[in-house]
């Protein structure tokens, strides 16, 4: 028997165990997450890979407190979102957790630095003199220094992923996913955009949670994970994307056998 309370001895920003995720009921019930044990840790960058119906949005889904798990333990930033309801998840989300998505997901009607103060807006905190200069750093970092008046039409794609990245480093969360981040990329915005999340979690020490399909994304992870038929069937330090092609070759194989 497991138990549910956090053993990890070094906090981990995200945790599960033997958390197990179900959609749908009898005979037409599929398990997107079974028994899945992982830590995440502070300021690492992780891959998280593996071939459609995986499981990989479900695990983002369940370790950001968007999603439910049907069973086990999930702790977010030392707190057991197993136990807390719909209010005081959101509560925590919002205070630890930031998200990139492939489409960007900005407000298209604010402006570049309105777009990056909204996660200040919405949990209705004034921006401090210290909060400023963070977001002041980031812009420069970022390259967006020049843009900081446009609206996000006005903007590249790759341009649109920088602000979508400064506004979720921000209020500097626990934990940034990042859902396919580099999908609606060319392969130059798309080195960039990687090159910075890797400088965040080197530099800033920023835990993020990539799920992504290309090898080359993953190539810039300290740690790339493999979910098979919601199972973890791989989990590995830094590889090289020949390296991460021949394990997601592996993990298909694994998921075809066991289909
Ligand atoms: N809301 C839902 N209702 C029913 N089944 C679902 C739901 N969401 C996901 N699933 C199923 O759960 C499994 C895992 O889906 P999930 O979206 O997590 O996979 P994925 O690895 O992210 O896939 P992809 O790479 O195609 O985005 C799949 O079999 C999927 O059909």
């Amino acid at each position: 028997m497991f138990s549910i309370e956090s053993t990890s001895m070094s906090p981990a920003v995200v945790s599960f165990r033997q958390v197990s995720k179900s959609y749908g009921f009898g005979s037409a019930a599929v398990t997107a997450l079974d028994s899945i044990d992982i830590d995440v840790q502070q300021g690492e960058f992780t891959a998280i890979m593996g071939p459609s119906g995986s499981g990989k949005s479900t695990f983002m889904h369940v370790a950001a407190g968007l999603d439910d798990a049907t069973s086990g333990g999930v702790f977010l930033a030392g707190a057991p979102l197993h136990t807390l309801d719909d209010t005081a998840r959101t509560i925590l989300r919002r205070r630890n957790v930031g998200f990139v998505f492939q489409s960007f997901n900005l407000v298209p009607t604010l402006s570049v630095v309105e777009n990056i103060a909204l996660p200040f807006q919405l949990a209705g905190h004034s921006i401090t003199v210290e909060e400023q200069r963070w977001i002041d750093h980031l812009v420069h970092v970022l390259g967006l220094a020049a843009r900081i008046t446009h609206r996000p039409a006005e903007l590249s794609g790759g341009q649109q992923q920088r602000v979508a990245i400064a506004r979720a480093l921000a209020p500097r969360p626990a934990i940034v996913f990042a859902d396919e981040p580099t999908g609606n990329l060319d392969t130059r915005s798309s080195s960039e955009v990687l090159q910075l999340m890797r400088s965040a979690a080197t530099e800033y020490g920023q835990t993020i949670a990539m799920v992504s399909h290309d090898p080359i994304a993953a190539s810039y992870a300290d740690r790339v994970v493999v979910l098979a038929d919601g199972r973890l069937v791989a989990d590995h330090g830094r590889l090289t994307a020949q390296q991460i092609s021949q394990l997601l070759l592996t993990a298909e194989g694994a998921e075809g056998a066991s289909a």
